[in-house]
């Protein structure tokens, strides 16, 4: 008995591990040293990420570093990585809120960790786990959205470019202000921002680091949607925006979230055989049958 549990935790393990590296971008093949970043990470401590998933299969994920207006330490970069693996392997979700603690949402990096960690080849190796840990997030199969209020500047406007959708609340903004910090972006959110807006937008924003608002955003297709709230109500109108998004069964919008993927990703050639493939999960499924039974007219 014992031996059984414990190569079924072994497995899972296993297939946890598989998973991460599948969908990471760096891994020791690439000269890249998780252990080494993490220890390295950790000496950096403060704030938390926090986790909260709802039994109606969407989590909230909370970037919470109040005082320092939500700037990622050390040790917040290695609990976002841990959520995200948390947050792969949790079969009966089906949407994920981003947002930042205190009506604010991220101010990027902790300025106090990036100043201790200068060296081009520890920047480069933060700038792969992060890269990492933000491409896992846009992996998910999770339908995502990031809740903007306040401020997204920095590392923090990259975080909203992984999510699959953006809604920004009343005065917030998001800004790349890395060329004022003698930067360029490094957590994928140039790439990221070019597929959202297009290579020309994409060039104003980076050269000129202008702040961009709700509106301005929605007109360039940063943002999905402008909301009505602040404070605590904007979470429950973010809420009820992705419940549009997410009616159904977990399967289904998985599935849903996976042919996306494949086509925001893959050629067109592999992207239809990756469709045919996840088509497959879902038809003669609980889901489709329950719909022929109902014999639906969609009126
Ligand atoms: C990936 C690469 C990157 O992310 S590069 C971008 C790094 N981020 C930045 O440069 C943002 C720097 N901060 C700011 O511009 C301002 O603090 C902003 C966010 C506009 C807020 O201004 P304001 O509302 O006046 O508040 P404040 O400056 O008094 O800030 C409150 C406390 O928070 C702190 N804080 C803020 N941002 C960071 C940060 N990124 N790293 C570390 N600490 C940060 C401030 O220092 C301030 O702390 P304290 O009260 O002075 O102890």
């Amino acid at each position: 008995m014992a031996i059984s549990v414990w190569r079924c935790s072994l497995t899972r393990v296993r297939a946890m591990w598989l998973n991460k590296r599948c969908l990471s971008l760096y891994n020791s093949s690439h000269g890249f040293n998780e252990t080494e970043i993490k220890e390295k990470l950790a000496n950096f401590p403060g704030g938390s990420v926090d986790l909260t998933k709802g039994a109606n299969g969407i989590a909230e994920l909370c970037v919470n570093n109040s005082s320092r207006m939500n700037a990622f330490t050390g040790t917040m970069m290695i609990q976002l990585e841990e959520q995200m693996s948390e947050l792969e392997s949790w079969q009966d979700g089906k949407g994920l809120i981003v947002y930042g603690a205190g009506n604010t949402f991220c101010s990027g990096s902790d300025l106090k960790a990036v100043k201790a960690i200068s060296s081009p080849q520890e920047g480069i190796m933060m700038c792969m786990f992060m890269q990492n840990t933000l491409t896992r997030l846009q992996r998910l199969p999770l339908i995502s959205v990031a809740l903007v209020q306040g401020k997204a500047l920095g590392g923090g406007s990259e975080l909203c470019t992984a999510c699959d959708f953006r809604l920004m609340a009343p005065e917030s903004e998001i800004r790349f202000v890395h060329k004022q910090m003698g930067l360029v972006p490094g957590w994928g959110g140039a790439a990221r921002l070019i597929h959202l807006i297009g290579s020309r937008n994409a060039f104003k924003l980076l050269s000129s680091t202008a702040k961009v608002d709700p509106e301005y955003a929605l007109k360039i297709g940063l943002a999905d949607e402008v909301l009505n709230c602040v404070d605590d109500r904007s979470l429950e109108e973010a809420h009820k925006w992705l419940s549009t998004y997410t009616k159904g069964s977990p399967a289904v919008n998985r599935a849903l979230k996976k042919v996306i993927l494949s086509g925001r990703e893959q050629k067109l050639e592999d992207a239809l055989r990756t469709e045919k493939d996840i088509f497959g999960t879902v038809w003669g499924g609980p889901a489709n049958l329950e719909a022929l039974s109902k014999a639906a007219k969609h009126k």
